[in-house]
């Protein structure tokens, strides 16, 4: 799989491509749907399959409040290498960008600049300059200068709703974790590299693990059951805080930091994955950080419950007994 950053450093390789458009943010189950048709049509074809995503996405760049990300750059790029996409291009999305009327975003893009051969996209699939253009404005140039548009059909789950990554967000900013996992098709995760925190953690007798955000806003927010990877060859079961924590500081910054239960390691530098099983409370101010302690120590007994039952369901699921 190819990275490729910026429109000039498309190569001639990179043309005659079976191309879709789009954020990907999430990677669900509709993404997934889309890129199995891409590959298919590859196999049949042996044409490169080329993703162009945008970097920041549209609406980051667009709106004024900090919006929310499910899957950051380096997890979307492994959830579509994955897929078996070929060449991801990664557009810089800047004000310059943003203007590029329709008409001229086919033109000068897909045709001049990637010869694109198929265009496959979903049914809401809009682009150019104020989103003005759509399938029909694809499909009208595509058959004067040569090239096919394919518009997939919307994937539903199985409770007949659209799949978007904006209907995952609001699950999660809902707490409707499970929901969630069922429309991405995977479990939801946020991965990053470990940094400094201000080590108050180790004092009141929690270490924690602070994973980067990079200035990316979580959906979620709270306290969690999670499974970390990255550290050893197995997962490692461990409770996170999402938020501000009010009770020691009074900046607005959103932070995730992940206590783990089982082992007591330096982890600086490890880029390690957080996967989000249960939410157990939401962040809260405590007048004093014994108090603050004391829910801690409670908080993670629930977590421990939680994995004993996590596993006893996994055990009898093993000796073929049905769970009641
Ligand atoms: C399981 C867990 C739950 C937490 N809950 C809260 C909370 O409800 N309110 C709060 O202000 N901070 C909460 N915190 C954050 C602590 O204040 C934080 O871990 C501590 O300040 C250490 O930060 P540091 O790693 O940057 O030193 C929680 C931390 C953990 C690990
Ligand atoms: N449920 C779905 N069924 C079919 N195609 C989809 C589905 N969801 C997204 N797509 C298509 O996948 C491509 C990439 O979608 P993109 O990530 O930009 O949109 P999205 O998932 O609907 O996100 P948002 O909710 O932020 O609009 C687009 O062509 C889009 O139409």
């Amino acid at each position: 799989m190819e990275f490729v950053r910026g429109l000039h450093n498309i190569k001639s390789h990179h043309k005659g491509c079976i191309l879709t458009i789009g954020n990907f943010d999430g990677f669900h189950r509709g993404h997934q749907a889309l890129l199995k048709k891409l590959q298919k049509k590859r196999n049949i074809l042996k044409l490169p399959v080329v993703v162009m995503i945008f970097e920041p996405q549209p609406k980051e760049y667009l709106s004024n409040i900090i919006a929310i990300r499910l899957t950051r750059l380096r997890d979307k790029v492994n959830y579509l290498c994955t897929a078996g996409v070929d060449v991801i291009l990664c557009i810089t999305f800047n004000k310059k960008f943003a203007a590029i009327e329709a008409y001229n975003f086919i033109k000068n893009i897909l045709i001049s600049k990637l010869d694109v051969r198929f265009v496959y996209i979903g049914d809401d699939f809009r682009f150019g300059a104020f989103r003005k253009g759509d399938f029909i404005l694809l499909k009208k140039i595509g058959k004067n200068e040569g090239f096919k548009v394919i518009r997939i059909a919307t994937y539903f789950d199985e409770n007949n709703r659209r799949i978007s990554s904006t209907a995952i967000r609001v699950a999660l900013v809902e707490n409707r974790i499970l929901d969630a996992e069922l429309l991405l098709g995977h479990s939801y995760c946020i991965s990053g590299r470990v940094v400094h925190g201000d080590e108050l953690g180790r004092r009141i007798g929690f270490p924690t693990a602070n994973v980067s955000l990079q200035g990316k806003r979580l959906p979620i927010h709270g306290v969690y059951a999670v499974e970390v990877y990255g550290i050893s060859n197995h997962p490692l079961q461990g409770i996170a805080n999402v938020g501000i924590r009010p009770t020691v500081t009074g900046k607005n910054q959103q932070k995730l930091e992940v206590h783990l239960l089982n082992v007591s390691t330096n982890l600086y530098t490890y880029h390690i994955k957080v996967v989000f099983l249960a939410k157990i409370r939401d962040e809260q101010y405590f007048s004093s950080v014994k108090i603050l302690q004391r829910q801690i120590k409670s908080d993670i007994i629930k977590v421990r419950s939680y994995f004993n039952k996590i596993n006893n369901i996994n055990k009898i699921y093993k000796n073929g007994i049905i769970y009641k």
